[in-house]
């Protein structure tokens, strides 16, 4: 079996949990920033990782998946800066979804990411309360995702090829 790892990261929450579900993943195996791959051709399997960006897939994921995912097997990482319990999650989680609509999406994967200084200072000085408040419950995730995530998303992996695999027998 042929395993694809591929993802978009900014600030680097996002390729932290590639890399914890690639050293997982013990079948031939690729990893890639999202931006080299031009197709999943020749993959049985695709892990496909992005962090949120205004509580929604940044839209080059949204066309990746709408243009790539097909027919294909696929399972998908997330990060986000709220906490994995916070009750707006879902909806992200679910309009990320939307976009591979056609995939078989095998399961996901969803944990918080540090906030970049840059937004926490954005969010901080909106002068929009609910911002502010956002800003607030976002701080808590400084040092996310840490090695507890990690070894979570490297679960994640395991389970994932163990479906894929019941699958194909
Ligand atoms: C432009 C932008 C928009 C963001 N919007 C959200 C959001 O809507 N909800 C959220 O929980 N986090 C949001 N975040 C935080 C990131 O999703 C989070 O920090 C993520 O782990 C970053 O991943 P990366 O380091 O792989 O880029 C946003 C970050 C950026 C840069």
């Amino acid at each position: 079996m042929k395993v694809l790892v591929t993802y978009m990261t900014q600030t680097g929450n996002t390729k932290k949990i590639a890399d914890a579900i690639y050293e997982a993943v013990d079948e031939d195996k690729d990893i890639k920033d999202i931006n080299e791959v031009d197709s999943l051709e020749g993959y049985d399997l695709a892990f496909i990782g992005f962090p949120i960006h205004q509580f929604n897939a940044p839209d080059e994921v949204k066309n990746f998946l709408n243009n790539n995912t097909n027919g294909k097997d696929i399972a998908l990482f997330i990060t986000h800066g709220a906490p994995s319990d916070f009750d707006q999650v879902s909806d992200w989680v679910s309009k990320s979804k939307e976009a591979a609509k056609d995939a078989n999406i095998i399961d996901v994967f969803q944990c918080q990411g540090e906030v970049s200084k840059e937004i926490m200072d954005m969010l901080q000085n909106s002068g929009d309360p609910q911002m502010q408040q956002f800003a607030e419950l976002v701080s808590k995730g400084k040092g996310q995702p840490d090695e507890t995530m990690v070894q979570k998303a490297k679960q994640f992996a395991n389970d994932v090829l163990t479906q894929k695999k019941a699958w194909t027998k």
